[in-house]
């Protein structure tokens, strides 16, 4: 390796703050959208056992497969890996299958901002400008199959509209008033909970609304159920609790356990939920000027991906740590375009 090559390369350490897979995950991202080799060394190191696991092998190889990158190390329990990416060439459609019960919307997150800013399919323009998300982009998700821990097996179509410019930057200070609290949610015994405990935390019950949904036998893959609970303000923000049914865990928990989720993030009165903040990120960097957002307390998620954001595209963000409850996130981002690859 020459030392000029060497030079330009971003040395992360993958121990930083979370030290998770999600610093992988960014990283690898934002390495194969700005054409930025990388090596990531103690990978996920916080986490028992270190190193790679299957679902995040699968999903730098997906990376890897989108901008035609020559990888090093992505086997599983490496804890040191090199991507060097090359020119995004997209077939039509791609797939990826970490062969266990690993999230698939984690596999998203690595490919996602990369298919967002590939040059192949400017036709979605208009599309994507009139769409009402916080970022003017509307992807479309649907799940085929259900897949539960810990046979797995699910499968889901996402379809990313490309954008030929940059992102919208977002203002997201005034959560606005909760319009009502929808849910899904399988068993009987889960909705009752979930709504005993948002009642007894404040929320009116006219305003709570929890649907049974049982999946059809030959939409999933093993036995499982969970509980999604969400609030919609009427300034369009969109709060979420969930939690799933695993076997040592009983009915009564799990719906408790997503509307204290929901309570928490209702409680802080940011614009959005604890998921959300730290998966924003990488956007608010990307988009075009300043992005605004109120949110709770900072997890180390967020904090890992600003960093890692910061490095990766040069955008500046600024904390306003309001209390221990609130905080102001504001990003000038780099109005990043297909273009400027
Ligand atoms: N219940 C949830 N709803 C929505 N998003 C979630 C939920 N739980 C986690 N996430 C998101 O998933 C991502 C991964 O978080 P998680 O803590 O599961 O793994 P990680 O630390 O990134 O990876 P790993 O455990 O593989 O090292 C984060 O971006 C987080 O915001």
């Amino acid at each position: 390796m020459t030392s000029s090559i060497a030079q330009s390369i971003v040395q992360i350490d993958g121990s930083f703050c979370e030290g998770g897979g999600q610093l992988l995950r960014n990283a690898v991202a934002l390495s194969a959208l700005l054409s930025k080799p990388i090596s990531i060394f103690n990978v996920r190191q916080n986490r028992r056992p270190p190193g790679l696991r299957r679902q995040h092998e699968a999903g730098i190889n997906l990376a890897a497969s989108i901008c035609s990158a020559d990888t090093k190390g992505v086997e599983v329990d490496s804890t040191m890996i090199d991507f060097r990416p090359g020119p995004i060439q997209l077939p039509k459609t791609l797939s990826a299958d970490p062969g266990t019960a690993g999230s698939t919307t984690l596999l998203l997150q690595i490919a996602f901002p990369c298919l967002l800013f590939s040059p192949s399919a400017h036709q979605a323009e208009s599309e994507s400008q009139e769409a009402p998300y916080h970022f003017g982009i509307s992807p479309t998700l649907t799940v085929h199959r259900r897949g539960y821990y810990p046979k797995g097996g699910g499968s889901v179509l996402c379809t990313v509209p490309a954008i030929p410019g940059p992102l919208f930057p977002v203002v997201l200070t005034e959560r606005g008033e909760v319009n009502c609290d929808p849910g899904e949610c399988p068993p009987q015994r889960m909705v009752s909970d979930a709504h005993r405990t948002l009642v007894a935390s404040g929320i009116p019950a006219r305003k709570i609304s929890i649907t049974a949904v049982r999946e059809r036998d030959q939409d999933v893959v093993g036995a499982g159920g969970g509980i999604l609970l969400w609030a919609e303000t009427d300034k369009g923000c969109l709060i979420a609790g969930s939690a799933v049914s695993i076997k040592e865990k009983k009915p009564k928990r799990v719906g408790e356990e997503a509307a204290k989720e929901l309570v928490r993030n209702l409680s802080h009165g940011g614009c959005v939920d604890e998921y959300l903040q730290d998966q924003m990120i990488i956007f608010l960097a990307l988009a075009q000027g300043t992005s605004i957002v109120k949110t709770g307390p900072l997890t180390d998620h967020t904090r890992t991906a600003i960093h890692i954001a910061q490095r990766m595209t040069g955008a500046r963000f600024h904390l306003d740590e309001n209390g221990p409850d609130s905080t102001t996130i504001t990003c000038e981002g780099i109005g990043f375009t297909p273009s400027s690859r």
